[in-house]
């Protein structure tokens, strides 16, 4: 692990924990789980009511759109233009994972809005003000983050409700926040083990973006038993919904250049992970009770999620 200026850099080989050394070793952060055994589908259509013909479990196929999950957020439709993703991808790669491939997981810390004494001098005047006392978005992360971050903001405002939004991009008026961008490389196989982002680091209003690949996110929910039996043999009829007596389970596909937001309860009463696999099944996009399903072979995925940081928690990375 290094730290440089506002850049912490973790080297995490694959399928170990990222340790800290803080009491947070109970809680889960990231950890990537690694396929051990090659694993293929050669078929590009897939019934799922029969048995994938390359020998593994295919499961139920995943939904491609919005989840019944109160506070998750995600439409198909809204995707970073293609050339913004190709760009962002790049100098990612080429600044952080080009040198190491034991690489596959940076943090970068910034603030939401540099106050007017954090604000760097070279910041270009705006309205006629002096450059000196100008709050400046996301101060502290790389620009291209920053430009990342404009444009999420740009893309999110149509589907997100306004206090949604306002909790992801907050109003000048509001104080600085600090935020952090943790940078996710998944080479195929690899997944992350269902977890709740540290609830005692991290604040609510978490945005993910996928880059390079698609991939199924998984959403798990414990159930009391009191909503186990209320429900019993009555949960949605969707093929991406599974149901046992104690949980239930949805599959979501995040195609690359998707956008997801977790929030409320999706944020703190469901877990999320990947799991490790080489390919995903999918739910075609027929009509509802089609139960078609297409395989996506999974290429090298990244993902760039951004959350608060709870104060406090920002000595983590040094504060900018
Ligand atoms: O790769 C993703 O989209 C999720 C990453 C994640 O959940 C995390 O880093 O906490
Ligand atoms: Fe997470």
């Amino acid at each position: 692990m290094s730290v440089t200026g506002d850049r912490l850099v973790l080297s995490i080989p694959n399928g170990l924990w990222l340790t800290r050394s803080d009491d947070e070793m109970s809680e889960r952060n990231s950890l990537f789980d690694e396929m051990s055994e090659e694993d293929d589908c050669s078929p590009v259509r897939h019934n799922s009511s029969q048995a994938n013909p390359s020998g593994s479990v295919p499961g139920v196929p995943a939904r491609r759109r919005a989840l019944p999950i109160p506070g998750l957020f995600f439409d198909p439709s809204v995707l970073l233009p293609p050339e913004r993703a190709v760009d962002v991808f790049r100098k990612c790669i080429d600044t952080y994972f080009r040198d190491d491939e034991n690489i596959n997981q940076v943090m970068l810390f910034g603030r939401a809005r540099a106050g007017v004494k954090d604000a760097p001098l070279e910041s270009s005047p705006v309205d006629g003000a002096p450059s000196h006392q100008i709050p400046q978005a996301n101060y502290g992360l790389p620009s291209f983050l920053r430009s990342l971050l404009s444009d999420l903001e740009s893309l999110l405002r149509p589907s997100l409700p306004p206090l949604t939004h306002r909790l992801l991009f907050p109003p000048q008026s509001e104080p600085s926040r600090a935020r952090q961008a943790i940078i996710n490389l998944y080479r195929p196989g690899e997944g992350i083990s269902p977890h709740v982002d540290l609830l005692s680091r991290f604040g609510d209003g978490i945005i993910g973006v996928s880059l390079g690949s698609g991939c199924v996110m998984s959403f798990v929910k414990e159930q009391t038993d009191s909503e186990a039996g209320s429900h019993d043999g009555a949960g949605p009829t969707d093929l991406a919904f599974e149901k046992d007596g104690h949980s239930v389970r949805w599959d979501l596909y995040l195609p690359e250049r998707s956008i997801l937001v977790l929030s409320e309860e999706a944020r703190y009463e469901w877990t999320h992970g990947i799991d490790r696999r080489m390919e995903d099944w999918v739910g075609d996009n027929s009509e509802e009770g089609g139960d078609d399903a297409i395989c996506f072979k999974r290429g090298l995925r990244m993902s760039i999620t951004f959350r608060w940081l709870l104060p406090g928690a920002e000595v983590v990375g040094g504060d900018p």
